[in-house]
């Protein structure tokens, strides 16, 4: 299809996933406007160079800026689209679930906005909602704002993406399948249509109702989590028994095609944005309608439970008053996003138990130390933070750290003792000055 004969899309909330998919969109022909509150992200995209970390973003906002704009005007990005992708955040209330505060307010701007835009629109909900509100608190929203009824003048749909932090533009690209919640036909189909244009291979698309679509995307994150949290209970297992190893046990079980090697390390357990907040949120739903959820809520507690597996630990090793020093801050490698890190959440945990802890990060040391306040020191570089310490934890596996020099390790005589959470240095490169400790590793 040419430029011309493709419906023209608006982005509204242009942050770590709704800029990508502006871009991904624009690289593949599409005319996009996008939408934001902040001033700052507008002025970027405009000016081709967002101040988001993610790789080959800033390559296609430069290389497609043609078809590539930014406004905070909500008539001129209604004016210049068909459909307009929802994508602003839903962040967890007091009770678990996810607020759609954000989203209404998208709804009142859209809708107000589409009281003077002729012609057929479609809304798509790409933001995480509660399964149940896009077909009621949402809908009721854009149709009080727009003054029309979703049908054949209005469409609306959720269409969560399952996107990685770090491989947003290639998830976007070459998903594995794409999930259509739809409010009719015609909705859907213009939905079906954008994505098959916009993925690199034609992916398999699932249509089927809101609630339907909203349960999934939730679903399949408290499904993946679930094996995470399996992988850490047979760690710890693993821990305890002599001559164990997880590493072993995981590539065997994952040979299994009922089950699959993907997400099954067994090491310091998920964080970030999406993964913890998504049993938390499953959990808070099937308790409202009096459903039971206990893997959700065992798969939650075993991952909050890796941060005493780790304190216990250092507790084997060193007394307080010990420096220790902590590498890798980040959720994971490659990201400078701390949300639910489990290494800045050891950190505080150490520091509060009176350890004088230092922290090291290539990426996300500032996000870090916003949050860790004067608990901690940060380093003034990797290898001073490794000499000064007594004990060296290795929270994230930052690629990075497989080259400290095991210079850097030695002391008069004593040996350092590394706690490797994710098996992140060879430890036979260290064998003549550390005890490398993996977890999961009976010993
Ligand atoms: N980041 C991820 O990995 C990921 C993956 C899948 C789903 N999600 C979901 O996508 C949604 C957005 O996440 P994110 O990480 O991109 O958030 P983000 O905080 O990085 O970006 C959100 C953007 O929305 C803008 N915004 C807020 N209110 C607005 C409004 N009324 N109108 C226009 N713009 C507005 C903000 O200024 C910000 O730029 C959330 O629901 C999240 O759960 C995120
Ligand atoms: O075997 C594994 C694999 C991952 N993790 C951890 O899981 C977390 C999440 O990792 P990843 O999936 O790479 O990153 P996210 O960017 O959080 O993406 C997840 O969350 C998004 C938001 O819902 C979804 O769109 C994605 O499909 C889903 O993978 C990180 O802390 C990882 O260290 C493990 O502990 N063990």
């Amino acid at each position: 299809m040419t430029s011309a004969s493709l419906p023209r899309v608006s982005v509204v909330g242009l942050g770590k996933l709704g800029a990508p998919l502006a871009a991904v969109l624009a690289s593949r022909g599409f005319t996009v406007i996008g939408l934001d509150v902040n001033k700052t992200f507008v002025d970027a995209m405009n000016a081709g160079k967002m101040p988001i970390v993610e790789p080959q973003l800033n390559e296609l906002i430069a290389a497609n800026k043609e078809r590539l704009s930014a406004t905070m005007d909500a008539n001129e990005a209604v004016q210049k689209s068909d459909a307009s992708f929802v994508i602003v955040p839903t962040p967890s209330d007091s009770t678990g679930f996810f607020s759609n505060r954000f989203v209404l307010q998208a709804m009142e701007t859209l809708g107000k906005a589409l009281r003077t835009k002729k012609g057929y629109h479609v809304v798509v909900i790409t933001s995480t909602v509660m399964p149940g509100t896009t077909g009621t608190e949402i809908k009721a929203a854009l149709e009080a704002a727009s003054g029309r009824k979703v049908g054949p003048e209005l469409g609306l749909c959720y269409n969560p993406e399952f996107i990685a932090l770090g491989s947003v533009v290639r998830d976007m690209l070459y998903p594995d399948s794409i999930l259509i919640g739809e409010s009719d036909a015609k909705a859907g189909d213009m939905l079906q249509t954008i994505y098959l244009q916009m993925c690199e291979k034609k992916p398999p698309v699932q249509r089927m109702n809101f609630v339907n679509a909203e349960l999934t995307k939730i679903s399949v994150n408290t499904y993946v989590t679930t094996k995470i949290s399996y992988a850490n209970m047979l760690a710890d297992l693993c821990d305890r028994l002599p001559g164990a190893d997880v590493d072993v046990v995981t590539k065997a079980l994952g040979a299994d095609t009922r089950i699959g090697a993907k997400y099954l390390k067994g090491a310091m357990g998920y964080g970030g944005p999406c993964f913890p907040r998504d049993n938390v949120a499953f959990a808070a739903l099937a308790r409202k309608i009096g459903a039971r959820a206990d893997v959700a809520e065992a798969t939650d507690r075993i991952n909050n439970h890796q941060i005493e597996r780790v304190s216990g630990l250092v507790a084997k090793f060193a007394k307080a008053g010990t420096r220790i020093a902590l590498l890798g801050l980040s959720y994971k490698p490659q990201t400078p996003v701390v949300e639910e890190s489990h290494s800045v959440k050891i950190a505080a945990k150490l520091a509060d138990a009176g350890y004088i802890v230092t922290v090291h990060d290539p990426l996300a040391q500032d996000a870090a130390l916003t949050v860790l306040g004067e608990k901690v020191v940060g380093a003034s570089s990797l290898d001073s933070a490794v000499r000064d310490c007594d004990l060296l934890i290795v929270g994230t596996g930052w690629p990075e750290y497989k080259a400290i020099d095991p210079a850097w390790c030695k002391r008069n005589g004593q040996r350092l003792t590394i706690l490797d959470l994710w098996r992140t240095l060879p430890a036979d490169k260290f064998a003549d000055v550390a005890d490398v400790l993996y977890l999961g590793s009976g010993r």
